[in-house]
């Protein structure tokens, strides 16, 4: 049975089975005659190619209630890759248009910011999901923006109604919400949410026992999700990370720029299976050891901006404060296993959290080397006080 359970924070919408799909999108019809939604596919040529897309596409050609869909299409060098993309989305109509942030007319839009000092050089999802982001927002009746990843194996158009419902309603007042999942097949997946990031922010409670930003982090399910939805506004003032920093400190912004109040999640109402990254730990500039320095390093940066004091010895304590929690999170899985008859591999999580003790405090040391960094590109306000016309040549490029 789904559960009920609410945190001290955010507000969660459960999957408690009685909703159908045909119920939400009528009721997403009748919310978005109004009121604007669009839809921001991140996606690279190899995706694009992937059995997962052309699922994506079929269905969301029955979304009709999305007003505009933008694919932004990143690692695809070639002009075939933009022709093959254009040629997949056609189905969706003239509301769909592929930005192909590798063409020449996006890429000298960079370089005008670059010259003037706007550092958006670094290419990657961030880059492509604040491109797309510039693309909606010159279209003023856009209101919700709304964005999930491409690699989505099994997709049904049900996780998107669950994800833009909660904003568009009139009758519920959220300014960002969340998506949550389990990652499940035959075993457990999300190693970097169960075994990083989960006991990371308890130990971080335990270090910093006030501290409201890691207690806003900590009622997150799965605070790495990629799928997420959020207002106009927001997506104006929020800054992006160019890293896998991205998750994280889209949540860093939220908790900045809005209430908690007017935050949600919402469980996608199914079992979440995606492409998986090798954990190979003498190679820190790849895989999940790289996601996991980035998400440290971006949550370090942010308690530091809210006047954290880090000394050397504060990543010792959090490290041997992390590794004794992750220890216990181990046998909590490892239980959760057992029970629900998944395969358990004990010996390589135990390796895995070790790993990611030795990140804690190897992203104290990028940290302290770089306490401010730079890997957020700035916020679209920035960008438009220095350019007002730059969202609109932007769309010219599409
Ligand atoms: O969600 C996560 O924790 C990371 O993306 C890693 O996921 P995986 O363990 O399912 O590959």
């Amino acid at each position: 049975m789904p559960d009920f359970y609410q945190h001290d924070m955010i507000t969660t919408i459960h999957d408690l089975r009685s909703a159908k799909l045909d119920n939400l999108e009528s009721m997403l019809r009748e919310s978005t005659e109004n009121h604007d939604i669009g839809l921001v596919l991140p996606v690279t040529a190899s995706d694009m190619r992937a059995e997962p897309f052309d699922v994506i596409v079929r269905e969301l050609a029955q979304a009709d209630y999305i007003a505009s869909i933008v694919v932004s299409l990143g690692v695809a060098p070639d002009q075939s890759d933009y022709d093959e993309t254009c040629a997949k989305i056609a189905p969706l109509g003239d509301r769909a248009k592929v930005l192909w942030t590798d063409g020449p007319e996006v890429q000298g839009l960079y370089n005008e910011l670059i010259d003037s000092g706007i550092d958006v050089s670094v290419p990657g999802k961030g880059r492509s999901v604040w491109t797309a982001f510039g693309y909606l927002l010159d279209d003023p009746n856009i209101e919700t923006f709304v964005l999930h990843d491409c690699d989505i194996v099994d997709y049904d158009r049900q996780l998107l109604s669950r994800l833009c419902l909660p904003m568009v309603h009139p009758g519920l007042d959220f300014e960002f919400c969340k998506a949550y999942y389990a990652r499940v097949t035959d075993r457990m997946h999300g190693r970097v949410v169960r075994l990083l990031v989960a006991p990371l922010l308890r130990a971080l409670m335990q270090c910093f026992p006030d501290n409201q930003f890691v207690r806003f982090l900590g009622n997150f399910r799965y605070p790495l999700s990629g799928e997420f939805s959020l207002t106009r506004n927001l997506a104006r003032t929020n800054r992006v990370a160019s890293d896998w920093g991205l998750e994280v400190g889209t949540l860093a912004d939220v908790y900045r720029n809005t209430s908690h109040k007017r935050v949600c999640q919402v469980d996608l109402a199914r079992l979440y299976e995606h492409k998986h990254q090798t954990l190979a730990v003498d190679q820190p500039s790849s895989g999940l050891i790289k996601m996991a320095l980035d998400i440290l390093t971006t949550i370090y940066r942010t308690l530091a901006s809210q006047g954290i004091v880090f000394g050397e010895s504060t990543f010792v304590t959090l490290r041997a404060s992390f590794l004794r929690i992750a220890q216990d999170c181990i046998r909590q899985y490892a239980a959760d296993a057992r029970v629900n008859s998944l395969n358990y591999d004990r010996h390589s999580e135990e390796m895995a959290i070790e790993a990611f003790a030795q990140c804690v405090t190897q992203a104290g040391e990028i940290f302290a080397a770089d306490p401010s960094g730079n890997p957020s590109i700035p916020n679209w306000t920035r960008v438009r006080a220095a350019f007002p016309d730059f969202t609109s040549r932007l769309r010219d490029t599409v």
